[in-house]
């Protein structure tokens, strides 16, 4: 009966209370004032091809800056191709691990992967018990994805009735979700919605069904339902072979992001944003021979080292007044490109970008070539939309490129490490993005609605605020801003919002020096209050 009693009150309670409310980092008493680290335990079987399972939990919490320590439950051989053996560990061994770690290391989430069979749940619930933690994180493994078993149709049953009421989330993958519920099809996203809805009966206080394996979608669509609403979370969809393991790391990302004491929603999201990011930096990755390649989840070291042999002559202070040309409003205007740059120059613009549709590209050069004389005299560095090859050719300061424009690594190839590269961003993904692949600044928008750029979606002040909060690298905003609305834009005051670039606010008006002017002072005023 106390037992029961312990069981009930533990399912009632919000599980990121049952410890401390502070984040695992910041925590220190008065006695101990060591550093403490976020810390994860992964509960999973080990992969020798370290793709997925343990190898890839530890790997995925390092990257989060989480520390990840294990108990192995199984250890399975397996590689590119197909699992070639997997062997359960003694449950006493699995308990004795649990007990070593959860008895001294402060462990602040658990995130489980393969438990090769029911015994194995029981061992693990009822340390819990013993043991609780801020947060359970269950990915909920039974196959891999070359189509090997990797857990016992018994332990299903374990899943539902003794794991999942635990769970503050279960990330169960389509197949996993349907073998929850008795083999329900799922196909389409509603399909999902409605599929996440009754596994949440089954007690877990978050559902996150992966959409990886949706067919015919162009995106990656995950559904989380958090008892009130379903959001439908949507990433780009990387081509590339090298998805093994995605599920365990997005898992003990969310884990690793708990840990550092985010809700529910922004662990997925940072959790999602990176499994892109990774596979997006691995898509060429040639491991194994098998359909299924691994990636690499410490990308962002090798993105370090990367980007740290380059000496940047970028200053993210320029970014302050960015000027961008517009051919159509200079032809309205009379005015030739290299008088429109040199005005804007004279009113205080700090860079300047040269966005020509339809030149020649014989023009193109010519005129770029000249504004970059005048620019160099102004000491205010020249940017070329799009067009690497003009950007080469007159030996410009950088390029600023769009998402369907040429992918930021081989620009960076292109022009070398010296050279400033900006890319447009609508969403935190694409910005963790850029800055992987060594971008130097993001222009985000269209923050307002603009003429300038036909359907253009537009991202708002809070799209805006979302990439600065979430980004890396300096941000200029982007779009239908002007002496009217550049106040409400720089006032968002977020730290990596360094300015605005305008078109039409300067182009599009009899006087550009005295347009240029105008927005410059408020600009200033707007730091000056700031400060
Ligand atoms: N090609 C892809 N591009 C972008 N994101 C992807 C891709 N494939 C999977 N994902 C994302 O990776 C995460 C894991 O989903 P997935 O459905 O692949 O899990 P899984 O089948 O459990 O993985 P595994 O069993 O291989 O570890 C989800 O957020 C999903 O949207
Ligand atoms: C050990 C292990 N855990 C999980 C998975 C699922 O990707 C796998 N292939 N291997
Ligand atoms: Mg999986």
């Amino acid at each position: 009966m106390a037992a029961l009693v312990e069981l009930f009150h533990f399912h009632s309670s919000p599980i990121l209370q049952r410890r401390s409310h502070v984040p695992a980092a910041m925590a220190g008493s008065g006695e101990d004032r060591r550093r403490r680290m976020p810390h994860v335990l992964t509960v999973a079987g080990s992969d020798s091809g370290a793709g997925a399972g343990v190898q890839a939990d530890i790997k995925a919490c390092g990257a989060a800056g989480a520390y990840c320590s294990s108990v192995v439950t199984a250890v399975t051989a397996q590689n590119t191709v197909s699992v070639q053996g997997v062997h359960p560990l003694p449950e006493d061994s699995v308990r004795d691990q649990l007990r070593s770690v959860l008895s001294d290391m402060a462990v602040d989430v658990v995130k489980t992967g393969m438990l090769p069979s029911p015994g194995v749940i029981k061992v693990l619930c009822d340390s819990l018990r013993e043991f609780p933690v801020q947060a359970l994180v269950v990915d909920p493994v039974m196959v891999s994805t070359s189509g090997d078993r990797l857990t016992s149709h018994s332990t299903i049953a374990g899943y539902r009735n003794e794991l999942l009421p635990m769970a503050d989330i279960v990330t169960p993958n389509l197949k996993e979700a349907s073998a929850l519920l008795g083999g329900m099809s799922l196909v389409t996203v509603a399909d999902m919605c409605t599929a996440a809805k009754e596994i949440y009966k089954f007690g877990p206080r978050n559902v996150l069904l992966k959409g990886g394996d949706l067919p015919d979608s162009s995106d990656a669509i995950d559904v989380l339902f958090d008892g009130e609403n379903c959001h439908e979370l949507r990433g780009l969809r990387i081509k590339t072979r090298n998805t093994h393991g995605t599920g365990c790391t997005l898992a003990s990302s969310i884990a690793a992001e708990l840990a550092k004491g985010s809700s529910i929603l922004q662990a997925v999201q940072a959790a999602k944003s990176y499994v892109e990011s990774a596979l997006h930096y691995s898509k060429d990755l040639a491991i194994g021979h098998g359909p299924q390649g691994p990636f690499d989840h410490l990308f962002r070291l090798k993105a370090h080292d990367l980007n740290s042999d380059r000496k940047p002559s970028f200053n993210a202070n320029d970014l302050f007044l960015y000027a961008v040309t517009d051919s159509g409003m200079n032809k309205r205007w009379g005015r030739s490109i290299t008088e429109a740059v040199k005005a804007c120059l004279d009113g205080g613009a700090t860079i300047i970008q040269l966005r020509e549709k339809e030149a020649e590209t014989r023009n193109f050069v010519e005129a770029a070539t000249m504004c970059l004389e005048i620019c160099l005299s102004y000491g205010v560095p020249l940017l070329i939309n799009d067009r690497v090859d003009v950007a080469l050719a007159c030996n410009a300061d950088g390029v600023h490129v769009g998402q369907s424009d040429m992918p930021v690594s081989m620009v960076r190839k292109l022009i070398g490490p010296g050279k400033i590269i900006g890319v447009s961003c609508k969403t935190p993904a694409h910005a963790e993005k850029a800055w992987a692949d060594g971008a130097d600044y993001i222009g985000c928008g269209g923050v307002f609605p603009t003429n300038t750029k036909a359907n253009n979606l537009t991202v708002g002040l809070d799209g805006l605020k979302a990439v600065c909060l979430s980004s890396k690298l300096p941000v200029v905003a982007i779009g239908g801003i002007g002496a009217g609305n550049a106040r409400s834009v720089m006032e968002t005051g977020v730290p990596k919002l360094k300015g605005v670039a305008v078109v039409s606010a300067l182009f599009d008006r009899e006087c550009v020096v005295t347009e240029t002017r105008r927005l410059r002072s408020i600009l200033l005023e707007v730091a000056a209050a700031t400060k």
